[in-house]
């Protein structure tokens, strides 16, 4: 129980002028004044019966399309917004704002904020809080919509409205008083299911007076009469009487209507995935429906969604792995390759970590920053949390496709800070010598290539793979790695054998290799072969080198690389999965 609050009499009037329509507000809940969220309400004495009702809104007070369409233009079909009828509430609104007194809403109009912390109204010191995030692009597009709706809504009044008087700063007063108190019109009028494109925001006074939280059991009940709001819980005398206003995270409630919550159990990071040219057989397996983007929600919960990864692995899938995955959801057994899974899984990281990356994380003194500053940290700081958690999951996906899930499970413990992850990949790139090679493999001085390695070093003049990655070879080396290893008898016996005889299976064919896609690799084979077969005749100068061999190893390459980020020097590098 809390100490109980100061009751504000600024809400009598509202509570008679509804009661007066057939309206309800129960006895034991009274209203007062709070700086951090306006107007709340709270239970004056003990409400112990669950199911109480709390607050109604007679139909008759309700400002939905009907009575805006009809006070305006004077019934429905003279309304031009009938496609669009949030505009039509948005200027009864101003309309009703304007009457003052005169308007038979004056008590409900007359206590409705004036000023909002929505990232609208933000400045624009306040605005680079936000920089990075979803909202800090959405506010301008937002603007721009509603200035849009402003100009086009003002035009369609009718000519006995002095329309000067509709301004600017009053038709986003209008929207922001819609966005952040309304309900949808599915819910008070029974019609339609949670994703009907139809439904457009209501006002129903009075039950719109309380604050939200999250997860609580409340009931909204409507009748043919009246929309009323009744506590799934006993509600203790003092206890500040909430609504819940659903399962919104934090950029929806700051968007909408000004506020975060530390801890928001429904907080989630919206991703939105472009999409890459695909072929007809991706589209399919991604059912895509011509959209241009996807959106996927992570949550703390569920950082690594399903539809996230398998989004990534079909952008991944090379043309074999595509058919692979749709024969498999046709019914046979394939899975993705490990090879695919790994590209998928670094794209996906990469996409993540560069949205974790635009966003700046402010760890300042919270004591004496403002609400809006207060509400920026929050929700920026709770994107970065998810993120993280995404990104580390990612990561132990990618152990888990290298059957290392055990060894990441006993040395890293969890959680999400920099240095785990530095620590889990450098592990991960340990991993993978065992299943394909890059670079660093390929020109180690010491290692199992060390004569490839010091023939290209001298034939390219370089020293180190990242000479290579900075000259930009670095597809040009590996195709000419991966015709050594075939040349060099890796397909008799060795660990790449398997894997070199199915990747000639698969691209050394006529219909792979047409006659243009080798011409293309005749000048790389002017330009290198005579020049290494100086330099090493045994390894360069046999006659199976050719601009044919080059072609089939820059489809492999192409088709069967990986590409990782480096953690060290945070570079893209490429593997070849060889398993
Ligand atoms: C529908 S109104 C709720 C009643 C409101 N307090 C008022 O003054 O009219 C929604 C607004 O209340 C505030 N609000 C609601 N729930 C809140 C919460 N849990 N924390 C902080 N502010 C909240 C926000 O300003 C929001 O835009």
């Amino acid at each position: 129980m809390m100490s109980e609050p100061t009751a504000s009499r600024d809400f009598d009037e509202l509570v008679s002028w509804a009661e007066s329509h057939g309206g309800y507000c129960c006895p034991a809940l009274a209203f007062s004044k709070s700086e951090k969220s306006g107007s709340t309400a709270y239970a004056k004495g003990a409400i112990p019966d669950a199911n109480t009702r709390l607050l109604s809104c007679p139909v008759s007070l309700i400002i939905d399309y009907d009575k805006a369409a009809t006070q305006i233009w004077g019934d429905r079909q003279s309304c031009p917004f009938a496609g669009s009828p949030q505009i039509a509430i948005r200027l009864f609104l101003c309309m009703q704002r304007i009457l003052g007194r005169q308007s038979p809403w004056s008590a409900y109009i007359s206590l409705l904020p004036t000023q909002f912390d929505t990232p609208l109204y933000y400045d624009h010191e306040e605005m680079e809080m936000l920089r990075g995030t979803n909202i800090f692009g959405e506010v301008e597009l937002r603007r721009q919509a509603w200035m849009e709706e402003w100009k086009r809504g003002v035009m369609y009044l009718p000519s006995q409205f002095d329309k000067s008087l509709v301004s600017w700063d009053m038709y986003m007063w209008a929207c922001t008083v819609l966005s952040s108190r309304s309900f949808p019109s599915r819910i008070v009028f029974n019609t339609g299911s949670d994703d009907d494109e139809d439904s457009y925001p209501v006002l129903i006074p009075l039950v719109d007076s309380l604050n939200h939280k999250p997860l609580e059991p409340i009931n909204w009940t409507v009748t043919p009469d009246e929309f009323s709001i009744s506590s799934g819980k006993d509600i203790g005398a003092g206890d500040e009487i909430f609504n819940n206003y659903g399962p919104k995270g934090n950029e929806e409630l700051l968007m909408g209507y000004g506020f975060c919550l530390e801890n928001n159990p429904l907080d989630v990071v919206t991703l939105k995935v472009r999409h890459p040219l695909m072929s007809m057989e991706k589209v399919e397996l991604l059912s895509l429906k011509g959209n241009a983007e996807s959106t996927f929600h992570l949550s703390e919960s569920e950082p690594l969604p399903s539809d996230l990864v398998q989004f990534f692995r079909v952008i991944a899938a090379n043309e074999q792995e595509t058919l692979q995955m749709l024969s498999a959801s046709a019914g046979a057994t394939a899975t993705a390759t490990l090879r695919c899974e790994l590209d998928g899984l670094g794209k996906l990281y990469n996409a993540v970590e560069l949205k974790l990356r635009a966003i700046s994380v402010r760890e300042d003194e919270t004591a004496n920053a403002s609400a809006r500053q207060r509400n920026s940290m929050i929700y920026v700081s709770q994107q970065a949390k998810i993120l993280s958690r995404a990104l580390l999951a990612i990561v132990r996906a990618m152990y888990s496709e290298l059957g290392i899930q055990q060894e990441a499970a006993e040395d890293c413990p969890g959680g999400s800070s920099t240095q785990d992850l530095a620590y889990i990949r450098s592990r991960f790139y340990q991993h993978l010598p065992e299943y394909g090679f890059n670079l660093e493999l390929v020109l180690n001085p010491g290692g199992r290539f060390s004569e490839f390695a010091s023939v290209i070093k001298q034939g390219f003049d370089v020293t180190s793979a990242s000479d290579v990655r900075a000259a930009d070879i670095e597809d040009q080396v590996l195709v000419l790695f991966v015709c050594h290893l075939l040349i060099s008898g890796a397909t008799a016996g060795g660990d790449y054998a398997n894997w070199l005889r199915s990747m000639q299976q698969r691209y050394n064919t006529d219909e792979v290799l047409d006659e243009e896609f080798v011409e293309d690799f005749e000048s790389m084979y002017d330009a290198y072969i005579p020049v290494l077969a100086e330099l090493h005749s045994d390894m360069f100068g046999s006659a199976q080198w050719s601009a044919r061999l080059l072609a089939w190893a820059g489809k492999v390459v192409d088709h069967e690389g990986v590409v990782v980020q480096n953690c060290e020097d945070d570079r893209p590098e490429y593997w070849i999965i060889a398993v």
